[in-house]
């Protein structure tokens, strides 16, 4: 099995207090993994320290067998949007998409493409400020996608999606997978995790539970809200 992202014992410390401890798991290739918990959980952090955001306390997080930091064209393989990384409002999406290729070096036809996959194109002239959140939300997802990366992270890709959005991200994320590419996703929308993920990593602080979303909803008889909350009572 090719590995695309480890976490090995990945501790952070913020503040006073240890945000994430001791965290293991990884990301297969052809993989989607969903990391749940509640908030404050630390799934934010760990997909901070695994992009390079933020420097591990103690342990480590690795893509493609090293440090994030260390890859040598990053966006050709992780594509990442996190929570805060905003866009500039007075930009169109289509420029924004532009200054994100001409960063990384991608082909230019790269931007097209993407504007009619997120299904921004009739939109891609209008202003950052003017977009909807469901709008600015697949401008995030596009922008990871410009390097046609391998792996994607991405915090919570279904905040703010209408339906239709939300069930586009499903069939995107099943087909990327499909091909090869993996997938980490944090996300509150149980429901919806339950039928994009293969796998899913459960935080609080440190890892409650890992392993399919087969073997987490046999624990919550058929429903991965009921694993959930199980496996979240338990660790009190
Ligand atoms: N910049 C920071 N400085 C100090 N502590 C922080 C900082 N950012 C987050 N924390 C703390 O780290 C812990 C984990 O926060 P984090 O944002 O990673 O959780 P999360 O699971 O992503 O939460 P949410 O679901 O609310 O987005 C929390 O206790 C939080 O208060």
């Amino acid at each position: 099995m090719t590995i695309h992202a480890s976490f090995e014992a990945f501790s952070k410390r913020r503040g006073s207090r240890f945000a994430v401890e001791e965290l293991t798991f990884d990301v297969a290739a052809g993989r989607v993994v969903g990391l749940i918990g509640p908030n404050g959980a630390g799934k934010s952090t760990a997909l901070a320290g695994l992009t390079g955001l933020l420097e591990a306390t103690s342990g480590r997080a690795t893509v493609f067998g090293t440090d994030y930091r260390s890859l040598r064209r990053p966006a050709t393989k992780v594509g990442v949007n996190l929570d805060g990384m905003d866009v500039e409002p007075g930009l169109t999406g289509r420029r924004h998409l532009k200054i994100c290729q001409l960063a990384v070096g991608a082909d230019p036809g790269n931007v097209e493409r993407i504007l009619e996959l997120v299904d921004l194109a009739a939109e891609g002239n209008k202003k950052v400020r003017d977009y909807s959140l469901g709008m600015r939300q697949r401008l995030g997802i596009a922008s990871a996608l410009v390097g046609s990366p391998e792996m994607l992270v991405l915090d919570e890709p279904a905040n703010g999606l209408d339906p239709e959005g939300v069930q586009w991200l499903r069939r995107f994320l099943r087909d990327f997978a499909a091909s090869g590419g993996s997938a980490l996703v944090s996300s509150h929308q149980l429901m919806e995790l339950e039928q994009v993920a293969d796998e899913v990593v459960i935080l609080k602080q440190r890892v409650l539970f890992r392993g399919t979303i087969e073997e987490a909803k046999a624990l919550g008889a058929g429903s991965l809200e009921s694993a959930y909350f199980k496996i979240l009572e338990g660790a009190r």
